[in-house]
């Protein structure tokens, strides 16, 4: 395999946090909470599975003493015909029904395991929606994926084979006991003394194993996060013609992956052979103490086949409960990543008794608002600031100033850590948290697209607008001529994040979704930034049939189009610095005037 040299600095370059963390120590509590999940299936495919592992364990061990010490110690021995045709029926019929029943424990068992992991994958996915902005901006997208998706399937895996392997394996294993020390216990004490030897490889080399295993899953992961940054930057690599050293760092994990999993599958292949070498050491103690048991007369010749054929059934359940240990250590550590999840407070809650507000004027007050994301960093400083309802407020400020924070605070994605946010006199805290959204639109430079038709898009605040009313929206804030353009129209189908769109095309269908929404209060951030002068021009009479009859909260970098708002906000360093209508500020000759001369300036000088 050859890779080119990697330059050392590349490397560097990738930093993947990978969930290293792959099995945690069996824990009790854990499994209950894990165990409760089957709890709505206990009164009908729990039992039900449940009965045809009873079913098919107990015919498997019916079989061997029906055919050692039946048919050969009793029917072949007294030359009974009639019982030997009996014995040949029951085993027919046996076999038929433990058939029938494997049929059924498979098919009840993989629907019981799919159900949960349902329900699991429903119940997580129902939570993490509820969660808040914080929690999102604490993790990458793919930490989020990976627990929604890869750590519930390990735990898949666990809930269709493994709980129930082990109920099977423990019933088969005292089972086969039961019946071993019932044929002979002096054969089965014999035996026993290989027991020790194949607890210890089964312990031993499934622990090497299984680490084996974990360093696969791990490097796979990194393979993974590579690859899914290598897709989405691919313009950027492009751009900085980064594709030979991206290609290198590609072949190292690549090669790492191979290497890790050609060392796991080495140590896999050890295992089955050593196996049965103990196997074989079972039955040489067999043949050996057994033939002298038969020779002095302590056992019969079927005692010893029954014998033999429960010996033979013994092993397999004793490798297969390490397997189940395996996958329950690895379930430990998924279902403990998908707890951590469950358990995680959204931080905006909703009152036990809140308003909802079905009507609302839009007037926003923020008394004496302090705000941080992070502990001494602070956002927002002591801020008070007034939009009276159905005006245009602006704010403006450098970057990092504190503009996107207020109006993340309006939509109460996050709370203020001192001070209140009031809308038509009432704290946000007081409000249900959906009627509050419900009257809000933010319309964000980096607007998103789901993948759908056009029409579905900018139907997506309001699912129930019918295609006159979207038609309307995209007319009013000019999107209806980009549209007609496309190759379908208003069904052309846009992939996630719209791609095939401009970053300009897209913020026209946000606004159109967004006047389409209606709201009463609408947050315009850096909305109008990508789209290009002329089409400004062309929208501002359309923006103002957007900002009509509502609270707009315009933030704008670009300060020609916030001349006409009613009230100018200048912020800096999370206060509010400046307030008063352009003019005003203009007059004051303060920040917003060498903001404005700064822009005006750079104007000049292009
Ligand atoms: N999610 C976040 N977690 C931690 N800190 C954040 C987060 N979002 C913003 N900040 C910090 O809060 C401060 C205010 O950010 P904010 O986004 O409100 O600025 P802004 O004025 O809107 O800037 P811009 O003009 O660049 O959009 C900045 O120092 C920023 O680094």
């Amino acid at each position: 395999m050859q890779t080119k040299q990697v330059n050392k600095k590349v490397l560097e370059r990738f930093h993947y946090s990978t969930e290293e963390i792959i099995e945690k120590p069996f824990n009790w509590g854990q499994m209950l909470r894990l165990m409760a999940y089957m709890k709505p299936y206990s009164k009908r495919l729990l039992p039900l599975a449940l009965l045809m592992v009873i079913a098919t364990t107990a015919v498997r061990l019916a079989v061997p003493a029906l055919i050692g010490v039946y048919t050969l110690d009793n029917a072949l021995k007294n030359k009974d015909t009639g019982l030997l045709i009996t014995l040949v029926a029951v085993l027919t019929g046996l076999y038929v029904c433990s058939y029938i029943a494997n049929i059924f424990r498979i098919k009840w068992m993989n629907e019981l395991g799919q159900n949960i992991i349902y329900d699991l994958r429903k119940a997580l996915f129902t939570h993490v929606q509820t969660l808040s902005h914080r929690f999102f901006d604490q993790r990458s997208a793919g930490s989020i994926l990976v627990r929604i998706m890869n750590d519930i399937n390990s735990l898949q895996e666990l809930f269709t084979n493994g709980v129930i392997n082990l109920l099977m394996d423990i019933i088969l294993l005292a089972g086969i006991l039961v019946m071993l020390f019932t044929l002979s216990p002096e054969l089965t004490l014999a035996i026993m003394i290989i027991l020790p030897l194949m607890f210890l490889i089964s312990t031993s080399l499934r622990k090497n194993i299984r680490r084996s295993w974990q360093v696969v899953r791990i490097r796979q992961s990194k393979l993974n996060s590579h690859l899914n940054e290598s897709i989405q930057g691919i313009r950027v690599t492009q751009a900085f013609t980064q594709e030979p050293e991206n290609m290198a760092f590609f072949n190292e994990v690549n090669k790492e992956n191979y290497e890790s999993w050609k060392q796991a599958s080495k140590k896999n292949a050890m295992f089955r052979p050593l196996v049965e070498m103990t196997n074989a050491a079972g039955t040489v103690i067999l043949i050996w103490y057994g033939a002298s048991l038969i020779q002095n007369g302590a056992i019969s010749i079927g005692v010893f086949v029954s014998f033999a054929f429960y010996l033979g059934m013994f092993w397999e359940p004793i490798s297969r409960l390490g397997q189940v240990y395996n996958q329950l250590l690895i379930g430990m550590a998924s279902s403990e990543r998908i707890f951590e999840f469950l358990d995680e407070k959204p931080l905006v809650s909703e009152k036990m008794n809140a308003v909802q507000l079905n009507s609302m004027h839009g007037e926003i007050v923020f008394e004496d608002v302090e705000f941080a994301y992070e502990k001494n960093r602070k956002a927002l400083n002591h801020i008070s600031l007034k939009m009276p309802a159905g005006s245009t407020v602006a704010l403006v400020g450098h970057t990092g100033s504190g503009k996107s924070t207020i109006a993340n605070l309006v939509s109460r994605f996050y709370d203020p850590t001192q001070g209140s946010v009031k809308i038509d006199g009432l704290d946000v805290r007081e409000v249900s948290l959906s009627s509050l959204r419900k009257h809000i639109s933010i319309v964000l430079q980096d607007t998103f697209i789901f993948s759908g038709t056009i029409m579905e898009n900018i139907r997506f605040g309001r699912p129930d607008a019918s295609d006159e009313e979207v038609l309307f929206a995209a007319k009013a804030v000019g999107a209806d001529e980009f549209i007609g353009k496309l190759p379908n129209g208003y069904e052309t189908e846009v992939q996630e994040r719209g791609n095939i769109l401009s970053v300009g095309e897209r913020q026209l269908l946000s606004f159109a979704r967004a006047l389409l929404a209606d709201p009463k209060i609408l947050i315009l951030d850096e909305a109008t930034a990508s789209i290009d002068t002329e089409t400004e021009m062309k929208i501002q009479e359309a923006l103002k049939t957007l900002l009509h009859g509502r609270t707009s909260i315009i933030i704008a970098h670009r300060l020609s189009t916030i001349r006409d708002a009613d009230k100018i906000f200048v912020l800096k360093a999370g206060s509010v610095l400046e307030e008063g209508s352009h003019e005003e500020l203009m007059d004051q000759k303060g920040e917003y005037y060498s903001l404005v001369k700064a822009q005006f300036n750079m104007l000049d000088a292009g």
